[in-house]
């Protein structure tokens, strides 16, 4: 079922052919995929009850112990593809005592050994069975991995590092490893290689067991993933299905608009702060930049405009950087500026030696973790726009970046602004999603359409005098500062998250958390309130303002006459495009709330006004009836001077 070599034909008839057999499969239950019941009791307490079309093809091919590589768009719901019969099987053969873990997922980051650790425990706990599930990452000391690897664990989630690590130090014998591994799962592929971990593998592999199912997912195709297979697995099954695509324009999931904006590299601040403040784009935003400063200098500017948000980098302590994440997840604030400058590990390594080589180490002050991923795999919940501040540097960045928007079918939208130096690689990622120049038909990545020239220029003053006052000294400052808060936040959130492991990460342990949280910090006030009453309010405003990650970090207060635009600067084209976001995200809330099989047949361009609003189009029209109405006009106004 499902299972398509990479064949020949017309690849019209294929793609209808096997849009018909999607539309007979996605009738396809969890029940009828042989999932455990259990498990299906756990899946309904996140409310998902259909598996996605990887989930279908995977699932199956996994449990009967088929070694699977599965490529799968981002978003499309591959951790559950593997995690669930992983458990399954783990779940029969529970009480067979075995000397180390029968189960390593490896991923690439930190972030992502967080993520699948925290969904593999939650269903765990759903389930009531008791597997044991631990992670291990490259900070920790050796003693603590010994401690978490006692037991020893069923499960372990790692990066091929940490692994590594652990067998060259003696954590983890090798022999051990050839008597009880019998499940190896190379999540995120595409990157593992291409963050530096092919020695790592290369270290692994010999000690794998040839009867170990190993399974490699990944969203994008790339050679590494040509070359771990051909290095991991023996004889395995390809996925490659309708929904995972066979050509490029199937790379990005249909269910994400995508729109670009041509502008000059001066001018993006002044565009961003259009988007946002004109309200042209939905929330919850994640802005992608290249450099840290950069991500700095977009804060300070937006602070400016009363426009709080959040700033993630590999700077940053990882506890911090885990509960950033958790934040947004949960909804705290709207905006988050994300560092990802979309160069291999390879690459960034290259470049930090060349910079060690000319600076001494006490200059560079900045420690990089190099386990550090924000964009790669990382599920962000109800990002509904993405932007691209900076193009990204390669195609397969922009595939990463894009699919943290639209996740399970949820709808989406992304707009990236887009220089004369970034041509070169929008011309690339443009060929990658298969628009030609030549095609008639729509293309993928089309022309934002809500905003307009004027709308732009009636900002620019307002946007240049502000950015002129965001010096590199202001950003230097603010960039230390926010690295101070977080350290000290870190340590807190250390304390807690060594008392509370699943607390961070969990959506469904979140409000938990937030609980605990606030538990904590009631008792400790109620106390005080006692003592130093009059102290109470300052306190509790300094503490919970520690824990916050979109506080300001300007030196300068926001103006008040920044915050607001003054209504004489608003065209009516740019207040109906306003209108037409708000109403377009309550149409599409109603429409996509969570996969759901028929949502390929309802969303279409027709439907969607952010597809047939042209803000141009508008304002020449509204120009026009201006100009047609004239007389009309001025002499409304005229009567309404002399209040009539
Ligand atoms: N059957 C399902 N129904 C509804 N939602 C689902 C289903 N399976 C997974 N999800 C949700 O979809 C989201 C994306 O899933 P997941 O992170 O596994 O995607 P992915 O394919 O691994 O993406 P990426 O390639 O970006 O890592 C998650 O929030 C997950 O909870």
């Amino acid at each position: 079922m499902g299972v398509v070599a990479n064949g020949s034909g017309n690849r019209d008839d294929r793609k209808e052919e096997e849009e018909n057999r999607g539309e007979q499969e996605e009738e396809i239950s969890f029940e009828e995929l042989g999932v455990d019941p259990r498990l299906i009791r756990a899946l309904s307490k996140k409310s998902i009850t259909k598996p996605t079309p990887i989930q279908r093809e995977a699932i199956p091919l996994i449990l009967e112990g088929k070694d699977v590589v599965a490529r799968a768009k981002t978003g499309s719901g591959k951790t559950f593809a593997y995690l669930l019969p992983m458990l399954q099987k783990l779940f029969s053969e529970s009480g067979s005592r075995k000397n180390t873990p029968s189960t390593f997922i490896l991923v690439p980051t930190r972030e992502l050994c967080q993520q699948v650790y925290n969904e593999a425990s939650s269903l765990l706990e759903f389930c009531r069975v008791q597997l044991k599930v631990v992670q291990l990452t490259a900070s920790m000391p050796v003693p603590d991995m010994s401690t978490a690897l006692a037991g020893p664990p069923d499960i372990v989630v790692s990066t091929p590092a940490c692994i590594s690590t652990c067998m060259s130090k003696g954590v983890l014998r090798t022999s051990n490893v050839k008597d009880s591994l019998s499940l190896l799962i190379l999540d995120e592929a595409d990157l593992l290689l291409s963050y530096g971990y092919e020695d790592d593998l290369k270290a692994l592999i010999p000690h794998v067991p040839r009867r170990c199912q190993c399974l490699l997912m990944s969203a994008t195709s790339s050679s590494d993933v040509e070359k771990l297979k051909k290095l991991v697995l023996h004889n395995p099954v390809i996925l490659t299905l309708s929904e995972v695509g066979h050509s490029t324009d199937d790379i990005i999931p249909k269910n994400v608009q995508q729109f670009w904006i041509s502008c000059s590299a001066h001018d993006k601040l002044l565009y961003i702060l259009a988007l946002l403040k004109l309200e042209l784009i939905q929330k919850k935003v994640l802005i992608f930049v290249n450099s840290i400063d950069m991500g700095y200098r977009l804060k300070l500017f937006l602070e400016q405009f009363g426009i709080n948000s959040g700033v993630l980098n590999a700077e940053l302590p990882q506890n911090s950087r885990l509960h950033i994440l958790e934040e947004f997840n949960a909804g705290l604030f709207d905006y988050l500026i994300a560092t990802d400058d979309g160069r291999t590990k390879k690459e960034q390594t290259g470049r930090e030696n060349h910079i060690r080589s000319r600076y001494s180490k006490k200059k560079l002050r900045q420690n990089m973790d190099a386990e550090f991923g924000v964009v790669r795999g990382i599920d962000f919940k109800n990002v509904f726009t993405v932007v691209n501040l900076d193009m990204p540097h390669s195609s397969a960045g922009y595939v990463h970046r894009i699919g943290r928007t639209g996740r399970a079918y949820i709808t989406g939208a992304s707009v990236s602004l887009v220089s004369p130096e970034e041509e070169e690689i929008f011309e690339e990622i443009k060929l990658m999603l298969g628009d030609d120049e030549n095609q008639d038909s729509s293309k993928s990545i089309e022309p934002f359409p809500l905003l307009t020239k004027n709308a732009v220029e009636s900002l620019r003053y307002r946007a240049e005098d502000v950015a002129k006052g965001v010096t590199k000294v202001a950003i230097r400052e603010a960039r230390a500062q926010d690295l101070r808060n977080e350290i000290l936040n870190s340590e807190k959130l250390k304390a807690h998250f060594e008392d509370n492991p699943r607390d961070l990460g969990n959506k469904e342990n979140f409000g938990r958390y937030s609980f605990h949280l606030d538990f904590n910090f009631i008792c400790f006030c109620m106390i005080f309130w006692e003592q130093f009453n009059s102290q109470y309010i300052i306190l509790a405003s300094a503490m919970t303002d520690l824990l916050k990650h979109d506080k300001l970090l300007s030196k300068k207060a926001p103006s008040s006459h920044l915050r607001d635009v003054p209504e004489y600067l608003l065209d009516p084209t740019t207040k109906e495009a306003s209108k037409i976001v708000k109403l377009s995200r309550a149409a599409m809330k109603i429409d996509t709330k969570r996969w759901r099989p028929g949502f390929k047949k309802g969303f279409g361009r027709s439907r969607d006004p952010l597809k047939t609003f042209s803000a141009e189009e508008k304002s020449r029209k509204g120009q026009k009836r201006r100009e047609d109405n004239g007389e009309v006009i001025r002499h409304k106004k005229k009567k309404a001077k002399q209040g009539i």
